[in-house]
């Protein structure tokens, strides 16, 4: 893994206290978790913290990034939108390893209202004990990044 130990991590209203849980647990397991909020439980708007959290991986203030609503897919889709980003829904601990040995995710997303606590520190932990594979997934990769310019 990266030398680079900070996990940005955001998510909208319906996620915080999720968010919050896995900010902990990845701070237990030694990584800095960079908590852009929201704090306050109000209605907001998942696009702007998607895009918060995805500029900063873009940017490589941090080397990952954990975002997460209420399916994970609106913020994924926001994420999704800043070049150099490549995030995945996960409901399940494969796809949660295969978007970083295959895909080389930067951002993983997680919904509050499709998986539970234990399952959700379970992908966390799938997808942030996994690299990147390479070889032939490096080339689809790079197909990828073209798209973006
Ligand atoms: O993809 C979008 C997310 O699931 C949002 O968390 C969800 O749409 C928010 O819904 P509501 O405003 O009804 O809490």
């Amino acid at each position: 893994m990266t030398a680079n130990k900070r996990i940005v991590l955001s998510s909208d209203h319906a996620a915080i206290e999720l968010r919050q849980t896995v900010a902990a647990h990845i701070t237990a397991l030694g990584w800095e978790a960079v908590d852009i909020g929201p704090t306050t439980p109000e209605s907001t708007h998942y696009p702007k913290h998607g895009a918060a959290a995805a500029e900063r991986v873009a940017s490589s203030d941090c080397a990952l990034g954990i975002i997460l609503c209420g399916t994970g897919q609106g913020i994924m889709m926001a994420a999704n939108k800043v070049k150099g980003i490549r995030c995945g829904v996960c409901t399940d601990t494969f796809s949660a390893r295969m978007i970083r040995q295959h895909n080389d995710a930067n951002m993983l997303s997680i919904g509050v209202r499709v998986v539970g606590e234990g399952l959700a520190l379970d992908i966390v932990d799938a997808f942030l004990n996994a690299d990147f594979e390479g070889d032939r997934h490096a080339l689809r990769v790079d197909m990828i990044k073209e798209l973006e310019s």
